[in-house]
């Protein structure tokens, strides 16, 4: 499978990073990347060829992906339409929606919405997928066999679900790394050395999601059975409660929700445009 990808940041070098730790060549890509700086650290990192803007090599690629910020996405769409014909196209942008991007596009509809995220650099994404009744069953199975390189899949029902997701998994490393952040700076502040706070909040993560994901049970169960009576999670647990931090983390979570719907407004709204 020959592959562009339309703007190489951070969401691009993860995906591409995941693909070539499972074996697909860096010349078997393009990205098409506005930054010099950024071309440069593409070709040299991962060996795929680059280019400015999309042009004729488009014709010789079977997906691509489109992976700017949704501000250039109108932009970009339109400058890639006149080099589209029969590939697949793959949005990852948070918001933007696919009667916007056909329209951008020329009219192109063969169009997925994929919803990643950064674990997919260690293979450990997942993915939420959109496909309107365009995509062939074929197209779908070229863009999960894609993703599922990088992580695990999962396809919707309805367009609106890829803004769930975008606040669930999209954004929720962040949410990880928040508590991370949190974890190693109380260790620190109770006199652990920088190195030994990274580890430990480092593999209480690890450790609790692999439990979680082995075993299947509730979270809740799983946090009920680290609680004893009248013991240290529970003075923690206490503190937390009271604080309303779980509603919080979902008052967040319904935040950036909205915040994907918005996008999908903001920058999709004028049907001339
Ligand atoms: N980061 C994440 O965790 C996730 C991001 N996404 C989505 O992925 C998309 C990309 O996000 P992310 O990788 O974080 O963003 P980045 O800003 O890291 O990457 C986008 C890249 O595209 C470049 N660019 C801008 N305009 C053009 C253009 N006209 N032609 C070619 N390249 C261009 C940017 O250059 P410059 O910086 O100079 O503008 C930048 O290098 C977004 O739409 C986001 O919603 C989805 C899931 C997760
Ligand atoms: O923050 C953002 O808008 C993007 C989409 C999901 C993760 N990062």
């Amino acid at each position: 499978m020959k592959l562009a990808f339309i703007g190489g940041g951070n969401m691009a070098t993860a995906i591409l990073g995941g693909l070539m730790a499972k074996g697909f060549r860096g010349a078997d890509a393009v990205v098409a990347e506005i930054d010099a700086a950024a071309r440069a650290r593409l070709a040299s990192e991962l060996g795929v060829s680059t280019v400015e803007a999309p042009g004729a090599e488009m014709a010789r690629v079977d997906v691509i992906v489109l992976a700017v910020k949704p501000q250039n996405m109108r932009e970009v769409a339109k400058s890639l339409a006149p080099h589209l014909s029969k590939q697949l196209v793959v949005s990852i942008a948070a918001g933007i929606r696919i009667a916007d991007l056909t329209r951008w596009l020329g009219g192109h509809s063969r169009i997925v919405r994929a919803m990643p995220n950064t674990p997919a650099l260690v293979q450990a994404g997942i993915t939420g997928l959109y496909a309107t009744d365009a995509v062939t069953l074929s197209d779908r199975e070229k863009v999960n066999e894609l993703l599922a390189a990088i992580g695990a899949t999962v396809w919707l029902d309805s367009e609106g679900d890829i803004d769930i997701v975008t606040a669930i998994s999209g954004s929720g490393p962040a949410y990880v790394f928040y508590v991370m952040e949190a974890l190693e700076a109380a260790a620190k502040d109770l006199g652990l050395a920088p190195d030994k706070a990274r580890t430990l909040a480092l593999w209480t993560f690890a450790g609790g999601a692999k439990l979680a994901a082995e075993r299947g049970l509730d979270p809740a169960v799983l946090r009920a059975q680290v609680t004893s009576k009248g013991g240290t999670t529970q003075a923690a647990i206490s503190v937390l409660d009271a604080a309303q931090v779980k509603a919080m983390f979902v008052a967040a979570i319904k935040a950036a929700h909205t915040r994907s719907q918005q996008l999908g407004d903001e920058f999709g709204k004028d049907p001339q445009s």
